[in-house]
């Protein structure tokens, strides 16, 4: 696979660089972002973190507001982070909403037309994406560690519950955790990406389902939500995903309320080094 270099800056001793590459999972061009911890011996190796943007995100807006490379340096993470959806590919109304089309991949991959050709992010984040970093970066082999933000919370929570063999650490902000019951699921994403079979194709992507019927090895997810975000109770729901804990003693959600935050990256840029640590211990472990 050929990766071209679309930026390189320095940030906090390390790299932060941006690449394109033509996708062979979403049938077009593909930028995602990738951080380099300053190399510190010229055989050193890095572990590997996913992180997944929310709805109208390009690969650019974390790398621009979280503050995350300071963390990133220090706890010697790689950190890659792809666009929202594809890009460029010309279907009609995918550019008509800011929560559908482009920008709103959802991780799902797409069943129904006309959207089944291009838009499978969860299968270029769990397999072309993964592929490309093992081989043309120092990737301690091993398992990747994913999180992000809302839309991107929901893909890190479902495609590393399903993947415990890809993915060994979770963490997410403001996650929707039962999308088959957000309007941005419910009424958009999932009825017109999946269809209208709930029972089988919604419940492949839903945090909530997929935390209640988890059977792998045990996984402690970090949750951090604002009790002043304007999604909260309306599209996210983070007491459904903790419930759902509850019932399974094979996860266990640590959700933290933070008081008077919002749905924002400043949100975001407060408690990033908490998900890096939480990350890179976990990573670390033997
Ligand atoms: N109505 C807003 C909604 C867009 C929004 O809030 N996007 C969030 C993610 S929401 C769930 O996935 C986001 O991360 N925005 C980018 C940012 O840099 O803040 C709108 O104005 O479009």
């Amino acid at each position: 696979m050929t990766i071209e270099l679309v930026s390189k800056t320095r940030c906090f001793g390390g790299l932060q660089k941006v690449y394109k590459h033509e996708s062979s999972e979403l049938n077009c061009t593909m930028k995602f972002s990738l951080y380099e911890p300053e190399q510190r011996a010229d055989t050193e190796r890095f572990h590997v973190l996913f992180y997944l943007s929310g709805l109208t995100c390009t690969e650019e807006n974390f790398i621009q507001k979280s503050g995350f490379q300071k963390y990133a340096n220090e706890q010697r993470l790689m950190v890659v982070g792809p666009d929202t959806s594809p890009r460029g590919c010309n279907i009609p109304g995918d550019r008509d909403a800011y929560d559908f089309g482009e920008g709103a991949g959802f991780y799902v991959d797409a069943t129904k037309e006309p959207w089944s050709k291009h838009y499978r992010m969860y299968s270029y984040v769990t397999k072309e994406l993964p592929t490309l970093i093992r081989q043309n970066f120092p990737f301690i082999s091993g398992k990747f560690g994913i999180f992000g933000h809302s839309m991107g919370g929901h893909g890190a929570i479902s495609i590393g519950l399903r993947n415990p063999n890809l993915f060994k650490s979770i963490s997410a902000f403001a996650p929707i955790c039962n999308p088959s019951n957000s309007p941005w699921g419910r009424d958009k994403t999932f009825k017109f990406y999946l269809g209208e079979d709930i029972q089988d194709e919604w419940g492949k992507y839903d945090s909530k389902e997929l935390v209640l019927s988890y059977a792998g090895p045990p996984r402690k997810i970090l949750v951090d939500q604002g009790t002043e975000d304007d999604f909260l109770s309306s599209h996210l729901m983070p007491e459904t995903l903790k419930d759902a804990a509850t019932a399974n003693s094979n996860v266990d959600v640590e959700l933290r309320m933070q008081e008077g935050y919002n749905h924002s990256y400043f949100f975001i840029a407060t408690f990033i080094e908490d998900h890096l640590k939480h990350h890179a211990h976990i990573l670390n472990a033997a």
